[in-house]
Order: structure tokens, then C-alpha cells, then sequence
């Protein structure tokens, strides 16, 4: 297929039989080729000026171009000043191909994950006033984003008009900071204030962040007055989030909460049988028991088995049996439990959880904060790895090991007595953790 970019060349070229070289020079030298489809082309300029005239008085000879290239009529689009970056492509989602899959139609329904199937059904089939907003949560690799997408192509399959907003918490909150350096907050929220659907995916990654929950509460009140649907995927609920504010926690937790636990056998066995036959592979069932014994937790996981199996059989040449399986699978069960973070994997996550840097942490900074993300990051290298007390102090500009002893003991007394302290450490856990 013909890029926008050599169309363009091409139609740049049949308009120099026509218009001098000064004309073209002046009004297109600028000019940017963004996207071509089966019926438009959309061309970008800097300056509004140049678009006024392109549009005044080029259109016609830039449509006649292209029907001698392609034999058929063709709009054209120019994007001025500003357009860009919010122009939207129709010839790509700017989806993951992988994501384009996620439909309903390939989402297997079991016992595990049935309740938050339904519900985003129900959203998919706009029974908005019941279930605003949807909160799925559950752990990695269930299948919270495949739902968030089926929602996606579902609503716009039968809304091909709704503007519908799919962003990542993370992407969300790094977008803002961009925003705020180049001055474009107010580009930021209208983007996202005027969805007609709102999908945030992973919406844990916004915890902590003061400036991006100020911002993320603001678009969220004005989603839901003007009874927009929102959904939201996490790998915890809301009430174990805890450095979300209450009155975002409050908010989502008056909606929907469906959570997504790990299959049972009979949705495993189901999974590895849709996943194969989506592959064209034919695995015998006691190769399909043999996996969904052995991969209990994740879904994400067993379609990597599967597609290992495959690789396995193309590359070897060997036929798809339990034992040639076992050797195909085996390293995936080694990741599985050989995941130990390292110490500053550890005392980055406990940094951020309070919004200090890993240099805070190691250096003498004694704020109260400070001293007390210290300890229970040095608490929880020892408990995630296999540093002895000594290594752990030479990782704090080579504090005593008694140091390191003291601060444990500290954090161990309270998490005896202090049910909020044990969510903190699980939570710092769960942050670590989705690292591996
Ligand atoms: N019930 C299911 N039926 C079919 N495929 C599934 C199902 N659940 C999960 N999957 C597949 O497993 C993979 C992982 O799912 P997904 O990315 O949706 O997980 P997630 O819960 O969003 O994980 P994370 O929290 O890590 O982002 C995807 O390829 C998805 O299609």
C-alpha cells in the first residue's frame, strides 16, 4: 500500500504541471503528508494562513491529483495549527494489534470471571445509569484489559460517532506532567473531558500522585455529571488503594466493583482449547490438562504456553506430547518462582509510595517520611531477598547492621498493631511485585 507520504510526493509532482515552482515552494513546502485512506487524505501545515489558502484555492487541483493516482474521488483534509496532535487517524485505532482481538466474542466465561463479564456487558449495551462507574479489578494476567477493549469495540461497533477515551494510568499521568511543562492544560482536559466513553486502564498507577488525582478527580466529576460512561480496571479495589484519596475512593466505590479471579480448571481447559484453535493448533486433551494443571494463576501465562508449545513443535520438529510439553513449559514455571526483586527495585517502590526518591532513602535526610520509608524498605529487603543485615546497611551509606536490625524490629512491632500499617506493606508488596 502507498504511504501518505508517497502519495503525497506523487501528488506534489502532477500539481508542478500545473502551478510554478514559487507557488508550490511557498504554499507546501511545509507541509506534511499525516494519513491517507481509501477515500482521504489528510495533510498537515503549520501556519492557519496557508491553510486558508490551500483550502481557498488549492482543494480542487489537490483532488483532481489524486483521482489521476488512484482513478476515484478522494476528500482532503488539512489540519492547521494545533490540529495535529489531536487528530485522530481513522485508517489505525492506534491500538496494540493484540488489543484488536480483545473482543467479547473471544473472552471465555467461567466461574472466575462471569460477574465482571456481565457487567461489562451491561456497559457495552449502554445500561449506564446502574453501573457508572465500572470499577474491574483482580490480578495481572486475568483479563481486565481484554474486557476494557471488548467494551471498546463493542460500544463502537454500534456508536461509530462516540468519542472514546482509552488511556493507561500511567500514560495518563505522564501525559499531564508533559502537559504542564509545555503549558497545555487546558488541551489536556478537554481531551479528555469531552469523551463519550472513558476506559482507564490500570488506574492503581494514579495512586500517590497528588497533582494527578487533583486532575483525574476534576475529569472524572465532569464525565459522570454529563452521564458518561466510565470504566476503570485495577489490579486492587479501590478500599485496598491506599494512598488514593478518600473522595476518589468514595466515588468509585458508589458504582460498580466486579472483581476477576483466577480461573478454575474447567475455564483453564477452556482457555488453552480456544487459544490453540485460535492458532490453528491441535493439542490432545491430556497435553491441555497437562497445562492447565500446571498454570494456575494466570491467563496471560497460559497463552504464552500455548503459543510456546507451538514455536515449540514448529522449531523442533517434534511432536506434542505431556513430555515434549513439559520441556517446552518448563522455564515458565521457573520465572514464576524465581522472581526475587532486587534492593533497589525495593527501595525505589518504597520511595515513590511517599513520593521520595531512592536518594532520600539511602542518604541521612531525617524527616519523619523519610525515616520511616527507610525502615520499611530496608524491612522488606530483608523479607523479599537474600541480603544479609550487613549488605543491607552497605546499601544505606554502610549503616551499622544493628541500624538495619532495629529498624526491622521496629517495623515488624508495628505491623502487630496497626491494620492500616499492614495495608501499607502490602500495598508497597503489590507495587514491587507488578514490577517482575
Ligand atoms: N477469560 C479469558 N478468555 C480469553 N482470553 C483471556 C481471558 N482472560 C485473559 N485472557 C487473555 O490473557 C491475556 C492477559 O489478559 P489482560 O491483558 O486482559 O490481563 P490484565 O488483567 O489486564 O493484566 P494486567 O493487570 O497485567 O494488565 C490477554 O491476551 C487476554 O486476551
Amino acid at each position: 500500500m502507498n504511504s501518505a507520504s508517497d502519495v503525497w510526493n506523487k501528488v506534489l509532482k502532477i500539481l508542478g504541471s500545473e502551478l510554478t515552482t514559487t507557488a508550490i515552494t511557498t504554499w507546501f513546502d511545509d507541509c506534511k503528508a499525516v494519513e491517507i485512506t481509501d477515500n482521504r487524505l489528510v495533510i498537515y501545515t503549520p501556519s492557519n494562513f496557508k491553510k486558508d489558502v490551500i483550502e481557498g484555492r488549492f482543494l480542487g487541483s489537490l483532488k483532481n491529483a489524486l483521482r489521476e493516482i488512484f482513478s476515484g474521488d478522494f476528500d482532503v483534509l488539512v489540519l492547521g495549527e494545533g490540529e495535529f496532535d489531536s487528530f485522530k487517524p481513522k485508517g489505525a485505532s492506534g491500538h496494540d494489534p493484540a488489543e484488536e482481538e480483545y473482543t467479547f466474542e473471544r473472552f471465555v466465561v467461567g466461574n472466575s470471571n462471569k460477574f465482571a463479564h456481565a457487567a461489562a456487558k451491561a456497559v457495552a449495551e449502554g445500561q449506564i445509569k446502574n453501573f457508572n462507574p465500572l470499577f474491574i479489578y483482580g490480578d495481572s494476567g486475568l483479563g481486565k484489559t481484554h474486557l476494557l477493549h471488548a467494551i471498546r469495540h463493542a460500544v463502537s461497533e454500534k456508536h461509530p460517532e462516540y468519542n472514546i477515551v482509552y488511556v493507561k494510568g500511567d500514560d495518563f499521568t505522564n501525559e499531564l506532567i508533559h502537559a504542564i511543562q509545555v503549558g497545555k492544560n487546558v488541551e489536556f482536559r478537554e481531551k479528555y473531558r469531552v469523551a463519550d466513553l472513558f476506559l482507564m486502564d490500570d488506574i492503581q498507577f494514579i495512586a500517590g500522585k497528588i497533582q494527578t488525582q487533583e486532575e483525574f478527580f476534576h475529569t472524572f466529576n465532569t464525565l459522570y455529571e454529563a452521564n458518561r460512561q466510565i470504566v476503570f480496571t485495577s489490579d486492587r479495589p479501590p478500599n485496598e488503594m491506599m494512598r488514593l484519596e478518600d473522595r476518589l475512593k468514595t466515588r468509585f466505590e458508589s458504582g460498580l466493583l466486579a472483581d476477576i479471579q483466577p480461573p478454575d480448571y474447567e475455564t483453564r481447559m477452556a482457555i488453552i482449547k480456544n487459544k490453540a484453535q485460535q492458532l490453528g493448533l491441535f493439542l490432545p486433551d491430556d497435553v491441555s490438562n497437562y497445562i492447565a494443571e500446571n498454570m494456575t494463576s494466570n491467563v496471560r501465562q497460559i497463552e504464552g504456553a500455548v503459543k510456546k508449545v507451538m514455536a515449540y513443535r514448529d522449531l523442533m520438529n517434534d511432536s506434542i506430547t505431556v513430555s515434549s510439553v513439559s520441556k517446552a513449559i518448563k522455564d515458565m514455571f521457573k520465572e514464576k518462582t524465581e522472581f526475587t526483586p532486587t534492593s533497589d527495585l525495593i527501595i525505589d517502590e518504597t520511595a515513590k509510595y511517599y513520593s521520595l526518591t531512592s536518594d532520600d532513602l539511602k542518604g541521612q535526610r531525617r524527616t519523619r517520611n523519610t525515616a520511616l520509608a527507610r525502615q520499611i524498605s530496608m524491612y522488606l529487603i530483608r523479607k523479599l531477598t537474600n541480603l544479609s543485615l550487613k549488605d543491607i546497611g552497605d546499601l544505606y551509606e554502610g549503616r551499622d547492621h544493628t541500624t538495619v536490625l532495629s529498624s526491622i524490629r521496629r517495623i515488624e512491632s508495628e505491623l502487630k498493631s496497626s491494620a492500616p500499617f499492614n495495608q501499607t506493606i502490602k500495598d508497597i508488596t503489590a507495587n514491587i511485585n507488578s514490577r517482575s
